[in-house]
């Protein structure tokens, strides 16, 4: 049976983020995930978790500064300093809210830059952070994402994801693989599901190619599912999707593949 985890950042947001808990929960969510939970105090959200009886299964290092277009850092020369606090921000959340594993964003790299010093410091600040992780057992998430929504976003693949995760070599570091992303830049996705099985950490899943609900577009997720199932996937899969309309209306999928 699937366990799916709310996207708190996408979806209920016709009400303001602390109500969208109590939505997801009313709705029958479990659990939740969200883009960053640096807006408030650890102990807000922590409150706001209990109250829904939710948990929380991931959020994102801090981006940089994301209002001004930066989508993470972590591959970025020369802001090393600024990704190592984020670790120490993100751990301080992450063990107040019980989160398990938290996602490191790698950045927008220029397209006339050298891809070799990126590379490399994308690899040293994931062994810094991996490490530091790992003495609360936690886990640290890579997710490749697609060149159409995001261009110049430095990790796109989950072939060049694993490869770097492989290369890191710290047992803590899994592959995020986003089903929406994975069909855009690759398709193929139940065999590459298959292939990277033991290294990914967490799914998530949005319609393709609108990012809505995923009972549409051209992506067959009940087959995804009954394979994720068949596997024996462990992790949640993320619902990271734009309703169409309102959240609550859109939930037949839901409902349907509890
Ligand atoms: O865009 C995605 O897909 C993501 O998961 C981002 O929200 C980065 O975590
Ligand atoms: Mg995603």
């Amino acid at each position: 049976m699937p366990k799916f985890a709310a996207n708190l950042t996408m979806m209920f947001n016709e009400h303001e983020f602390p109500a969208r808990f109590t939505a997801a929960a009313k709705a029958g969510f479990e659990a939740v995930e969200f883009l960053f939970p640096y807006d408030y105090a650890p102990t807000e959200v922590a409150q706001w978790l209990k109250e829904n009886n939710l948990k929380n299964i991931l959020f994102n290092l801090p981006p940089g500064d994301w209002a001004a277009g930066e989508r993470g850092i972590a591959a970025l020369p020369g802001r090393e300093d600024e990704f190592r606090a984020g670790v120490t921000k993100a751990i301080e959340y992450a063990l107040a809210l019980g989160t398990p594993q938290v996602h490191m964003m790698a950045g927008l790299i220029p397209s006339s830059s050298d891809l070799a010093l990126y590379r490399k410091t994308y690899l040293a600040n994931m062994k810094f952070a991996a490490k530091e992780l790992a003495k609360h057992k936690l886990n640290l998430l890579l997710e490749p994402i697609n060149t159409r929504d995001m261009p110049g976003y430095f990790l796109n693949t989950q072939a060049q994801a694993h490869e770097l995760r492989a290369e890191c070599g710290e047992p803590n570091v899994k592959v995020q693989m986003d089903f929406y992303h994975a069909q855009i830049m690759e398709g193929d996705l139940a065999m590459t599901f298959k292939k990277f099985f033991n290294d990914i950490g967490h799914t998530q899943i949005a319609s393709v190619p609108n990012r809505n609900e995923p009972d549409d577009g051209e992506v067959n997720f009940p087959f995804i599912f009954k394979m994720l199932d068949e596997m024996g996937y462990q992790g949640w899969i993320g619902c990271e999707y734009r309703p169409k309309g309102k959240t609550e209306d859109g939930l037949a999928w839901f409902k349907a593949a509890k």
